[in-house]
């Protein structure tokens, strides 16, 4: 499998405007019928692994170039609404969310391919910057302290590589257990996580963490998000190294762009559009 990088700026403030095509929907709702039947298997409720949380105290990060790239996302989502709209989309809701009725004070600017130079050129074109990747504003106020700055999610992509807020914290991750527990802020570090694809790559070895934005403090609050993720053609599937008797293949074989539509188009934040992939799965796609 070749993964592709997106990057995240974002600023807590999604687009109702995001309509995926009835046409498209369907077309996914028959793809899966087909390797559903394809698969005829059982379910199999195997657990997923936990991989522990581990946090280099080294700095990887030295302050000014965290202060440079702070900077300069947040003098791009300061940007006028119009201009930040020129965003587009290149796979669903990979471009410009503004402040919705779920994420009130969440806003995000994204890049689908920072290794791409196209991707780069065209992301930069589009908001009049030199260079430039996704990151997140979140404008909290004494108001907004105590509400969800960010609602509970799994990222789609395969993994997470985060520059978070290192000022006022925020950010918690859902443990095996089912309960949030805070990722403190570390000056100089990353927050690295698995997201659904991992979960679909591994067979089911790795966790997609689901994970969410708090409000603690009234401050502004800025974190940098990269995304590696699939190719938006060619279909995401455990290697054959990894599926076996023991380990019969859980999910079918999907590509990142559709994926991105499954989740998109059902509203499917939290790492629900894996049970729609899962082989035997009865769950069928909202047309
Ligand atoms: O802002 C943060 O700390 C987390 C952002 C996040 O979860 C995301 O961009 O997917
Ligand atoms: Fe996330």
């Amino acid at each position: 499998m070749e993964f592709r990088y997106a990057s995240r700026v974002r600023a807590v403030r999604n687009d109702p405007k995001k309509n995926v095509s009835s046409k498209e929907v369907l077309r996914l709702k028959k793809l899966l019928a087909y390797w559903k039947k394809k698969a005829g298997r059982k379910d199999d409720d195997e657990d997923l692994e936990e991989i522990q949380e581990e946090r280099s105290i080294t700095e990887i990060l030295p302050a000014p170039l965290v202060g440079e790239m702070k900077g300069v996302a947040l003098s791009l989502l300061n940007l006028l609404a119009e201009i930040k709209r020129r965003n587009i989309d290149v796979i669903p809701g990979s471009g410009y969310m503004a402040p919705s009725k779920i994420n009130p004070h969440y806003e995000a600017l994204g890049l689908y391919d920072i290794s791409s130079s196209d991707a780069v050129e065209a992301f930069c074109t589009q908001l009049d910057a030199s260079s430039q990747q996704r990151i997140n504003k979140y404008n909290f106020t004494p108001e907004t302290v105590g509400s969800t700055g960010v609602q509970i999610h799994t990222d789609s992509s395969f993994l997470t590589i985060l520059q978070d807020d290192e000022n006022g914290g925020g950010l918690e991750v859902m443990n095996k257990s089912g309960e949030f527990v805070a990722v403190e802020p570390m000056p100089g570090s990353l927050v690295v996580n698995f997201g659904d694809i991992a979960t679909i790559w591994s067979n089911g070895r790795f966790r997609n963490v689901k994970h969410w934005v708090q409000c603690k403090e009234a401050t502004l609050r800025l974190s940098i998000a990269s995304f590696l993720g699939g190719l938006k053609e060619t279909p995401v599937e455990a290697p054959p190294e990894l599926v076996d008797s023991e380990h019969p293949r859980l999910y079918v074989p999907f590509t990142y762009r559709d994926f991105r539509m499954l989740r998109v188009s059902n509203k499917l934040h939290a790492g629900e559009a894996l049970d729609l992939l899962r082989v035997n799965s009865s769950k069928t796609v909202e047309a």
